[in-house]
């Protein structure tokens, strides 16, 4: 358990969350989802330990993280394949290579392996992040809204990719989106900020099999609707 114990933390006078708690399980994607500027980003960037906070405590966290952004920051000057290597940091070059193979494979990239990042779409080098991002063997994963921008279709593709990563591990999933369908396909609970400070106006925890959410979207239609109804 990742335990947020009466953390403040303001920006001079401006107080994003004051005495804020929070419990989060660990081998579970957690989503948080609120208004834009309500402190999501902030709040992911307190539990990964790259924001200070001003009072309080946090048990449980890990200095294994790793990111992906929406900005994918992959290394212009190295190949979709070495930008996977060098996050391994393996003494043995076939081995990491062959491990690089496998995440790109599951990407479906296999064919541009020797590609630059700039030979890729957008798309193409989120796959590419999110490759990077599970060959690291971090404890937890933080995204900050990883899918934003992406039209519907590569969007799907995208989410498939990831859950068929995250499969393999089950390891903690912090992600900040704006978006409710992307938090109802991927989360076992969303949390929803709101005010300032931050407060949790609702927990929600999905109880539906990851893999049927795409294939029963229906059955995300309550869950949708508690969540547009919150007043
Ligand atoms: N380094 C900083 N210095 C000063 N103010 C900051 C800083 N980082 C964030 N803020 C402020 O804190 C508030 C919360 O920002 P944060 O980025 O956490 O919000 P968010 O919920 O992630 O927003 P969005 O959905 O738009 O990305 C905003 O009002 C922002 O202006």
């Amino acid at each position: 358990m990742i335990r947020l114990k009466n953390i403040s933390k303001a920006f001079d006078d401006l107080v994003i969350f004051k005495d804020f708690n929070m419990d989060i399980e660990k081998g579970k994607i957690i989503c948080f989802l609120g208004a834009s500027g309500c402190g999501k980003t902030t709040l992911l960037n307190i539990i990964s330990g790259t924001l200070e906070y001003d009072i309080g405590s946090i048990e449980g966290t890990s200095d294994n993280v790793s990111y992906i952004f929406q900005d994918t920051r992959l290394l212009p000057w190295a190949t979709i394949e070495d930008n996977i290597t060098f996050v391994l940091k393996s003494n043995n070059e076939i081995d990491a290579k062959k491990l690089a193979k496998k995440y790109i494979d599951i990407v479906k990239l296999t064919q541009f392996c020797k590609y630059y990042p700039k030979q890729l779409s957008g798309g193409m080098k989120q796959r590419v992040s999110i490759a990077r991002a599970f060959a690291y063997k971090a404890e937890m994963l933080l995204m900050d809204e990883p899918f934003q921008g992406l039209d519907y279709d590569l969007k799907i593709e995208l989410i498939n990719a990831f859950l068929e990563l995250w499969e393999e591990d089950n390891r903690t999933v912090v992600f900040v989106t704006h978006d409710i369908d992307e938090a109802l396909l991927l989360a076992d609970k969303i949390y929803i900020l709101e005010g300032r400070p931050a407060k949790i106006k609702k927990e929600l925890s999905i109880d539906i099999p990851k893999r049927d959410r795409m294939v029963k979207k229906e059955s995300l239609d309550n869950y949708r609707e508690m969540i547009t109804k919150i007043d």
